[in-house]
């Protein structure tokens, strides 16, 4: 719309121009007309709006087949009436070169070229519609456009209709085709060429591009892109004189069984023991998940919380008031003077423990003058330790960490009004069969024999719990009626969640049986937890007799 305004502008000041000239001096209207007419010069011509859309380049003497037009070449109707209007403006041309013979290239609007072969009626046929538009202030633009374009004589015997559509699409091209007009030859080489040919030249010349080189990316379309690319790659593929790597190809041998999985299905005959074995393996798995499971009584929960059993940090044990600088802190009372700590409560146990007699056979047993506490369990359970620790006289029983240190029964006064006894230990030693054996033998006959045996501590070490062989002593107890208490050793080594448990499970695994003696106790001779309960539980014998 701008463009057309632009357009409208310049036809009024043009007919402005000439009806002022018209007005002011006929001579100078006669200038006018003479240069609209006279073109021999090489003069621009004062151009209508058709001067931009249209242009007619003339080579005078010349070859007149190459005067074209340089408007849209899609217009049909426009076309035809620019072939027309190139007839004429030939001829008129051929009359000039005639008339001046001067070679000169000339610049002229296409219908004002058609209205030099007018006569000056025409041209004041125009003015005189000039003047009038003007009169009418110009608000008709339509009106003025189309006297004007009647003014030329070339358009005049069109219809209004066409005229207006002649126009509009001179525009639209003049818009979208700026291109080519640039591509006229303006400089007056004469060569000039439709925009269409042009462009054909040009396409001509990109495929050809193309075909020489594929990796000119053409950007016709963005599939003709991805074939390039393609096509650039497989160039590239080419180019690339890398030799290909070959695949590794693994064979595998149907009968070689070393690359497979022992649960790919390969039968492996397995013997009797290992079978047993994997059987045991599942036995123990399947009892850790029981052992697990167990959940102990609020009693020996709050008995292993009071005596801090399992295993404690130091700060912790500092926080409940032990001096953990002493041996077996734990016997020590708590928040208490340096004298009371070193106090043992019951009068029992502070009497000196002295050795009295070994036995290797049930002969050699001393008389029973004095009640009995014997103390029994595997070997290395702690038996020894236990009674150290519990007389707070470390030294007077030999202990070891090797097993089967014990190997004859001792007896042990604790003043007069006690007797400890430490038994050998049976299960694994550093002893011969025979020799086991017969330890063995020896603490069944005294456990089942002895007279004035009050109590058996059978101790079970809390890590293992209990054995096969703790269970054969058991029944031996039972049968014989004698008096047991288990009595849970090391306590320290464990935590104290696993050491209620092992309490649980073996206070359950008792509960049928008669000469238990409750409470089960669980100590520590290390850190001398639960010592001090064992030694109350033991010294009522002491009190009984
Ligand atoms: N951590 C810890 N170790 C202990 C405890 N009691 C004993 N021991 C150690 O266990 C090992 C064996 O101790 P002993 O008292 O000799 O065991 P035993 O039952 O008399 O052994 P035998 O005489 O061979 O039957 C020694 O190295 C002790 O230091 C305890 O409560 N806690
Ligand atoms: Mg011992």
């Amino acid at each position: 719309m701008s463009g057309e305004s632009n357009l409208r502008y310049r036809l009024n000041k043009r007919l402005k121009l000439a009806s002022r000239r018209s007005k002011n001096s006929k001579d100078e209207n006669k200038k006018f007309e003479s240069t609209l007419s006279n073109d021999g010069k090489g003069k621009l011509k004062p151009m209508s709006f058709d001067r931009k859309t249209k242009r007619i380049y003339a080579e005078h003497g010349g070859t007149n087949e190459e005067v074209t037009s340089s408007g849209n070449a899609k217009a049909p109707n426009r076309k035809i009436s620019f072939k027309k209007g190139q007839n004429q403006v030939k001829d008129d041309v051929k009359a000039q070169t005639n008339k001046k013979k001067s070679p000169r290239s000339i610049w002229v609007s296409s219908k004002i070229e058609n209205s030099t072969t007018e006569t000056k009626q025409s041209y004041r046929k125009l003015k005189d519609a000039a003047e009038r538009a003007r009169a009418s202030n110009r608000t008709n633009a339509k009106e003025v456009d189309e006297m004007d374009v009647g003014g030329t004589g070339l358009l005049k015997k069109r219809s209004k209709g066409k005229l207006k559509d002649t126009v509009d699409s001179a525009w639209a091209s003049n818009r979208t085709k700026t291109k080519g007009i640039d591509e006229f030859d303006v400089g007056g080489t004469g060569s000039l060429k439709k925009p269409s040919k042009i462009k054909s030249d040009k396409m001509k010349r990109l495929d050809q591009c193309q075909e020489k080189s594929p990796y000119v990316s053409i950007s016709k379309s963005a599939k003709k892109n991805v074939r390039g690319r393609r096509a650039l790659d497989d160039d590239s593929e080419v180019l690339d004189d890398q030799p290909k790597r070959k695949k590794r190809v693994i064979r595998i041998d149907r009968h070689d069984t070393s690359n497979k999985r022992l649960d790919d299905g390969i039968v492996i005959n397995k013997s009797a023991k290992e079978k047993e074995k994997d059987l045991e393996k599942k036995n123990e798995m399947s009892r850790n998940a029981q052992f697990r499971a167990i959940q102990p009584s609020p009693s020996i929960l709050t008995y292993v919380e009071d005596n801090l059993l399992g295993r404690r940090r130091l700060i912790e044990l500092r926080r409940a008031g032990y001096n953990i600088e002493l041996s077996a802190p734990l016997d020590n009372i708590p928040f208490s003077t340096s004298s009371e700590r070193e106090r043992i409560e019951d009068s029992a146990f502070r009497n000196k423990l002295t050795f009295f007699a070994a036995a290797k056979s049930s002969s050699s047993f001393p008389p029973p003058e004095l009640p009995e506490i014997a103390f029994a369990g595997r070997s290395n359970v702690g038996k020894s330790s236990l009674l150290n620790a519990l007389t707070r006289q470390w030294g007077i029983v030999r202990t070891s960490d090797k097993p089967g240190l014990t190997q004859t029964i001792n007896f042990f006064n604790l003043g007069s009004k006690l007797c400890l006894v430490d038994l050998p230990g049976y299960g694994f030693a550093y002893a011969k069969e025979e020799v086991k054996d017969a330890w063995e033998e020896l603490v069944k006959e005294y456990v089942s024999t002895r007279v004035g045996l009050k109590r058996v501590c059978l101790l079970i070490d809390t890590k293992w719990g209990m054995k096969p062989r703790d269970h054969e002593l058991i029944n031996l107890m039972e049968r014989s009626q004698t008096k047991y208490q288990i009595v849970l050793t090391k306590t320290d080594m464990i935590f104290p969640i696993d050491v209620a448990r092992h309490a649980m499970q073996i206070e359950e695994s008792l509960k049928a049986n008669k000469s238990v003696v409750q409470p089960l106790m669980m100590v520590s001779s290390k850190s001398g937890a639960g010592i001090r309960s064992l030694r109350t539980v033991l010294s009522k014998i002491a009190r009984l007799m």
